[in-house]
């Protein structure tokens, strides 16, 4: 569905994806995890069209994004961004409608469903009415998942672009937003999420990508993936990882910290 070819991007001189090759399969839930600048935002970014690599491309369907015009992609692929705009106080059914901005039927009754169901797998149709900006950062994360959900509600093969979509969320929704996403990946969607949460994109995603300064370090399945020694390579924090006998999931410890204690001066 997705296919990656020797993808490199630079902006201001400095490198930041580097031959990045790889493929996302309809059905696939792919995480891609990696420390802070590691390239994942400008990945997803590439994987959406928003940005073009100065080598290689992005393809999706076996055809280069950008001949895609933007109505044509909106009917399939929706992006939630690290970073969502509540600058304006709209209602949260309005921005939930917006989803449907590029595709919209003129069966008004169709449309009012999508928006209704949306809404109502993230638990926000509650707050329907209330402005975006008067609710918590959790909730605004969840109303934006379901603006993007509502965009390709009815599509069948559609792909779902997710960078850091429980950053602001409960433990709760973190699950059932994963869950979400994992459910329609089995329902034949093709899905790619940023997440920082290690043993969340274990539980969940059914592949998981390393990146490290740009660079493709490791991808496979959480099990072959989420080792000590990978996750050293990457974060630099030594860790004991188990692998669950109940459900065969890796789990991630708790990293041994050492403080730079001579920062500590003042206090110690
Ligand atoms: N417009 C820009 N100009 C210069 N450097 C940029 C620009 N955008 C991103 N970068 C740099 O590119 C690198 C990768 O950024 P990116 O946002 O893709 O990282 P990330 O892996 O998503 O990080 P995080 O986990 O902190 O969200 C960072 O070092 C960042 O400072």
């Amino acid at each position: 569905m997705i296919q990656v070819r020797g993808l490199t991007y630079q902006i201001a001189g400095k490198l930041i994806l580097k031959d990045l090759t790889f493929q996302v399969e309809k059905g696939e839930m792919l995480a891609i995890l990696g420390a802070n600048g590691a390239g994942k935002t400008s990945l997803m970014r590439c994987l959406a069209g928003e940005l073009q690599g100065q080598a290689g491309g992005v393809y999706y369907r076996k055809r280069i994004i950008k001949s895609y015009a933007i109505a044509e992609l909106a009917k399939f692929r929706a992006y939630l961004h690290q970073q969502n705009n509540s600058s304006m106080a709209f209602l949260v059914e309005d921005i939930v409608r917006m989803g449907r901005y590029q595709q919209r039927s003129t069966n008004a009754e169709q449309e009012a469903t999508i928006i209704r169901e949306a809404m109502e797998i993230c638990a926000v149709n509650h707050l329907a009415s209330r402005s975006i900006q008067a609710l918590s950062g959790g909730e605004q994360q969840r109303v934006h998942l379901a603006r993007v959900l509502a965009q390709i509600w009815d599509q069948r093969e559609a792909i779902l672009l997710l960078d850091e979509p429980i950053a602001n969320m409960d433990m709760q929704f973190q699950h059932q937003s994963l869950a979400i996403a994992a459910a329609l990946a089995k329902a034949g969607f093709t899905v790619v999420a940023v997440l920082h949460e290690l043993n969340l994109a274990a539980q969940y995603a059914s592949r998981i990508m390393l990146l490290k300064a740009g660079r493709k370090w490791a991808d496979g399945s959480p099990c072959e993936v989420l080792t000590p020694t990978n996750i050293y390579a990457v974060f630099g924090v030594n860790t004991e990882v188990e692998i669950s006998r109940k459900t065969l999931v890796p789990q991630i410890g708790a990293p041994a910290i050492s403080l730079p204690l001579a920062s500590f001066n003042s206090f110690l």
